[in-house]
C-alpha cells in the first residue's frame, strides 16, 4: 500500500491518555488507548469476538498513511504488534506478527483525516515507547539500551550459510525495521575482510548500533575492526547486534538462549 505522509501530519501532537477513537471501516470500531493497552471493540452485526486487547509492550510501531486510491478521502493507521503466541504443532511460544489497521474518514478533507490518523499513530507510538523497557526485559541495572531513533548499520554477508542471508533480511527483517521506523543503512559485504576494513575506518558518530546478519565469522571481523581503531576503547562500546544468517549461528543461538 502506498504511503503518503505529509510533513504537517507528521508533526501532529499526540493526544493525552486515555484516548478514545472511532474507525468507520467495514465494521464500526471503537478504540481505547491507555498507557499499557490498546483495546478494540467491534460494533458488528456478525457473530464473533467483539473485543480485542493489545498489550503495548508488544507494539514496535505505528504508521499513518493515505490509501492507494486517490478518490478515497480516508486515511489509515496501522499498529504493529509482536506478541508471544503458541507455535503450530509445538509446545513452545514465539513472537508472531499481528497488525491492526484503522481507517479514519471523519470529514471529506483527506489532509484533515491524515492529520487525525497521524495523531492516533503518534499516541500509540508514544505509549508503546514508554512500555518498551518491559518488552526488552530491562531491569534497573545493566548496560544502557539503544532507544529510537536508532541509526543502524546492517552488514549482511550474502554468501553466509546457504547463501540466503540477504533473502532472510528482505523477507523477515526489512519489514520490521520499517514498521518500527528504524533508519538503517544496508551494507552487503563484497569480500573477506570488507566488514573489518569498513568498521576500522567508519565515522561511528553516524551510527547508534552495528548489526550483522551472517554467521559468527562476520561478527569476528567487526569486533576486530573496532579493536584496530585508534579510538578502540570508545569504539568497542558501540552496541552490536547479530541476526542469524550463517550456517551454524552458534553465537546468535547462545545469546538468544541466555537472554531467555
Ligand atoms: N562477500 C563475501 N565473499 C566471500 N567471503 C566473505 C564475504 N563476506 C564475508 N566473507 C567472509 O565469510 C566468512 C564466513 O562468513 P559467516 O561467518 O558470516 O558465515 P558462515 O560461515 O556461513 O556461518 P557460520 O559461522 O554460522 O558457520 C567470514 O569470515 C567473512 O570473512
Amino acid at each position: 500500500m502506498e504511503q503518503l505522509e505529509s510533513p504537517a501530519a507528521r508533526s501532529a501532537p499526540a493526544p493525552s491518555l486515555p484516548f478514545r477513537f472511532q474507525s468507520l471501516g467495514r465494521d464500526c470500531e471503537l478504540g481505547n488507548l491507555t498507557e499499557s493497552a490498546l483495546t478494540i471493540k467491534r460494533i458488528s452485526s456478525s457473530p464473533g469476538r467483539t473485543k480485542v486487547v493489545f498489550d503495548l509492550t508488544d507494539c514496535v510501531g505505528c504508521r499513518a498513511y493515505r490509501g492507494p486510491d486517490s478518490s478515497d478521502v480516508g486515511a489509515y493507521f496501522t499498529a504493529y504488534f509482536y506478541p508471544f503466541k503458541r507455535r503450530w504443532m509445538s509446545a513452545g511460544v514465539a513472537r508472531q506478527r499481528v497488525e491492526q489497521c484503522f481507517r479514519v474518514a471523519l470529514v471529506q478533507d483527506p489532509l484533515a483525516n491524515l492529520q487525525e490518523a497521524e495523531r492516533w499513530a503518534h499516541a500509540i507510538r508514544d505509549a508503546s515507547a514508554v512500555q518498551a523497557p518491559r518488552r526488552d526485559g530491562e531491569c534497573g541495572s545493566g548496560p544502557p539500551k539503544v532507544r529510537p531513533p536508532c541509526r543502524v548499520m546492517i552488514l549482511v554477508n550474502p554468501h553466509s550459510g546457504r547463501g540466503q542471508a540477504l533473502q532472510l533480511f528482505t523477507g523477515h527483517i526489512q519489514g520490521m525495521l520499517t514498521e518500527a521506523a528504524v533508519p538503517y543503512t544496508l551494507v552487503l559485504t563484497e569480500h573477506k575482510n570488507h566488514a573489518r576494513e569498513l568498521v576500522r575506518k567508519a565515522d561511528l558518530t553516524k551510527w547508534d548500533a552495528l548489526v550483522i546478519m551472517s554467521g559468527d565469522g562476520l561478527l569476528f571481523e567487526v569486533i576486530n575492526g573496532l579493536m584496530e581503531r585508534e579510538d578502540w576503547q570508545e569504539a568497542i562500546q558501540t552496541p552490536l547486534g547479530i541476526l542469524p544468517g550463517g550456517s551454524g549461528n552458534a553465537l546468535a543461538a547462545s545469546i538468544h538462549h541466555y537472554s531467555q
